[in-house]
């Protein structure tokens, strides 16, 4: 038995959504929140399995959890315990690596199964354990478990090699309490960043820089609760701004930061679509004639690598030769033999796919292998003739709330059934 998504294609999208609190902020500031000594209240949490899951791994050290109505999440670890983390649930996301450094960071001592989420290729975590390690720590991997622990962690100067995001906020996650000043240099800069450092400092953490490639951690004695309100999720933004571009006549997208799809609005300016983009939301009216664009994946504020799957299914519609080179995860192109077999003319390279549009899309029997592809899948499905079936759906329920609820007030025909 599995629950798959169905969409009838062609059916017009119109009205406004509202975007909920990102994913990638929330599955940092929930580990986060056990560096305090006192309630963490969190504001916007959007519905989604990967919340599901670290409330579980919260559960399994002894935090309460308390979820309220309006995504208002309570954490209080008053009466947390250090306990191993083996619980399967470590395993159904990747975010779970953030109880390394929180735990590293308050007790000194971590014991945690190897984290999972989406497959892209090869996702090491050297630069993490790189960090806690100059931080003064040691690091043992023995069946699947990493134990690390140190006497004291002393703040230092560490370079990352690559500006990873998971490595910048685990980081700083083990240096809130460390002895003296940390400096984090090549860190990343996405937004996801500033949201982690900023409930760190209204909890008393002194850390500076986050958002620029050189961050500041200057240690303290104690962190205590605070009330956080979390930003808007730019990639789910992102995702219904090519659903509106793909299928809407006119659809308003709400609670957004237009600064932080700068690299997305551009390119769909380059691909011609007609947008007005105002404080909070932007409005995009579809139906237009669409270019196709070239586009190259790049840490922040480039575009982003979570983005280039769903434009893909967009640029199936776009006329003439698209071209998307990923640097991130040169292998994140799964989507790509899905949406061919819907129609799409693409051909993957070496950290590469080219599209060829115009080509109509059909209704098939796809399978949604991570996240991001399953977002493009129903892209896809708004547009195809006929019924498409996306199975695995888990992996769009780890980080999208409520899409086929969203999609269905905007009038598209797209339901769950549970199949053989
Ligand atoms: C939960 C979360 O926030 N996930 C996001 C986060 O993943 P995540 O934090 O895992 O991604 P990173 O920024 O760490 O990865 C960037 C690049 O660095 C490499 N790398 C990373 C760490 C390391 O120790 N060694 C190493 O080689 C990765 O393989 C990748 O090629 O950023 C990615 C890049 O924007 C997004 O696609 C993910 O949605
Ligand atoms: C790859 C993603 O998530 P994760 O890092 O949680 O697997 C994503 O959000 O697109």
């Amino acid at each position: 038995m599995e629950e798959v998504f169905k969409i009838e294609g062609g059916h017009q999208l119109n009205g406004e959504v509202r975007i909920s609190g990102a994913k990638n902020a929330t599955v940092a500031l929930i580990p986060a929140s056990i560096l305090a000594n006192g309630p963490v209240t969190i504001c916007g949490v959007p519905d989604i399995a990967d919340v599901e899951s670290l409330s579980t791994l919260l559960e399994e050290l002894n935090v309460a959890v308390v979820h309220k109505d309006r995504g208002h999440l309570i954490i209080d670890p008053t009466e947390m315990v250090n306990r191993p983390l083996e619980h399967p649930a470590v395993t159904k996301l990747r975010a779970s690596y953030y109880f390394m450094g929180a735990l590293l960071g308050k007790y000194k001592h971590v014991k945690i199964k190897m984290s999972g989420g989406c497959y892209l290729g090869p996702r090491p975590i050297d630069l993490h354990l790189k960090g806690f390690e100059a931080l003064g720590a040691k690091v043992d991997y023995q069946k699947g478990c990493y134990t690390i622990e140190a006497e004291e962690l002393i703040g230092t100067k560490i370079f990352l090699d690559i500006s990873s995001v998971g490595a910048t906020i685990n980081i700083m996650m083990a240096a809130v309490y460390a002895k003296g000043r940390t400096t984090i240099e090549n860190a990343a800069k996405e937004p996801e960043i500033i949201d982690v450092a900023t409930l760190l400092n209204k909890m008393g953490a002194h850390i500076r820089g986050a958002g620029t490639n050189v961050i500041t951690i200057d240690g303290v004695d104690h962190l205590s609760g605070c009330f956080h309100e979390i930003i808007p999720d730019r990639i789910e933004a992102g995702t219904f701004i090519i659903m509106a571009a793909a299928a809407a006549k006119e659809m308003k997208i709400t609670n957004i930061i237009p600064q932080h799809l700068e690299s997305l609005l551009s390119k769909l300016q380059e691909m011609g679509v007609d947008m007005e983009v105002d404080v909070d939301s932007v409005t995009i009216r579809g139906g237009g004639k669409l270019q196709g664009v070239d586009i190259k994946t790049l840490p922040y504020p480039g575009f982003a690598t979570d983005l280039q799957q769903p434009l893909s299914a967009l640029l199936t519609q776009a006329e003439g030769k698209s071209t998307i080179r990923e640097t991130i995860y040169p292998e994140r192109f799964k989507h790509c033999i899905e949406l061919q077999r819907m129609g799409a003319d693409i051909s993957v390279g070496q950290g590469s796919c080219t599209i060829e549009g115009i080509t109509p899309l059909y209704g098939d029997r796809v399978t949604a292998t991570d996240l991001r592809c399953g977002a493009s899948l129903v892209v896809a499905g708004l547009l195809a003739e006929g019924v498409t079936e996306i199975h695995e759906i888990y992996h769009i329920e780890r980080g999208y709330d409520d899409l086929d609820g969203k999609l269905r007030a905007l009038g598209a025909n797209i339901w769950r059934e549970t199949i053989e």
